[in-house]
């Protein structure tokens, strides 16, 4: 069966980044015209508004191997619930952050909605530190090592203390910047890595084909977590941790085409616009155009 409502879950939050900014993507990728086009493609649309998030400017940061620890569990507590309920209802819930601490929350929450998943993980970064690995303290730099069960508990036991992703189902896409504790830490995992050199060689469209099928491998659906940086920084220049030699536009599209052709979606985060970096909106916008791939959009359907 199809689903064809999508639940829009803005999470503002810039606690899990280093910088400030990305607590106003949600805003930005609204302004770009997200409800409109999803309307267009035939989605029915609901927008339950944003999260409550603290404002960085009026908390501390008590230990900075997990800047705003408190403050990021937190947010994730209120987020994970939302996703696992849209996901019952098979409704897709459309997650638009926000930085990528949230991906803590949204995995805890498919978890939570008691269905099989898999994970693909476009971005630049793994995403895989703990406070024994990281070199910023920044939380947005460890999400997907907490749904492996690896981290304090404050983050892990959100949504249950069991891991919340299948490593045999988990693939990351785009990478070209880990950090050599990380890397080491992947690679113990079991985690399917596409780097952008295997992007290079195998051309992407191989590589999604891939992708998709290990992470769709005995499972409902697979949550699609993107991060704006896997992009090359000519195209999206509004993010805070930007790495030259990313996806080009059409590359990114394909992805996204092949996600809506494979009808497999289950939820969707959109995270690390910052709009204070971008220009002109233009990764806010770039953004509502690759989700309005992953929900079918085409060129000459
Ligand atoms: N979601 C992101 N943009 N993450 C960037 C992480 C960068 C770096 N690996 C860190 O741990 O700080
Ligand atoms: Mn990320
Ligand atoms: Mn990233």
């Amino acid at each position: 069966m199809e689903r064809r409502k999508v639940r829009i879950i803005g999470v503002p939050i810039d606690l899990g980044a280093d910088r400030r900014g990305v607590d106003m993507g949600p805003s930005a990728i609204r302004y770009a015209g997200l409800h409109e086009r999803l309307k267009k493609l035939g989605w029915e649309v609901e927008d339950v508004g944003n999260i409550d998030v603290p404002i960085a400017e009026t908390r501390e940061i008590k230990d900075p191997l997990l800047k705003y620890l408190p403050e990021i569990s937190e947010v994730n507590q209120k987020l994970y619930p939302l996703v696992a309920q849209a996901i019952k209802e098979e409704v897709i819930p459309l997650i638009i952050g926000g930085d990528h601490s949230l991906g803590i929350g949204s995995l805890a929450g498919c978890a939570a909605s008691g269905k099989q998943f898999g994970v693909i993980w476009f971005d630049t970064h793994g995403d895989y530190n703990s406070m024994e690995t990281t070199s910023s303290g920044n939380i947005h730099g460890m999400p997907l090592a907490v749904a492996n069960g690896i981290g304090v508990k404050e983050l892990t036991s959100i949504g249950g203390a069991a891991r919340k992703i299948k490593e045999e189902n988990t693939v990351i896409i785009g990478a070209r910047d880990f950090d050599d504790e990380e890397r080491a830490m992947i690679r113990q995992s079991g985690i399917t890595v596409f780097t952008m050199s295997d992007i290079d060689r195998l051309g992407m469209e191989a590589v999604v084909r891939q992708g998709l099928e290990i992470a769709n491998r005995g499972t409902h659906g697979v949550h699609i977590s993107f991060d704006l940086d896997v992009l090359d920084p000519s195209e999206a220049p509004g993010v805070g941790t930007p790495v030259q030699g990313g996806m080009t536009y059409r590359e990114a599209h394909l992805a996204m085409e092949m996600v809506a052709d494979c009808r497999c979606l289950l939820s969707m985060d959109v995270v690390e616009v910052n709009p204070i970096l971008d220009a002109q909106n233009k990764t806010a916008e770039l953004a509502v155009g690759l989700i309005s791939s992953a929900f079918g959009q085409k060129i000459y359907p």
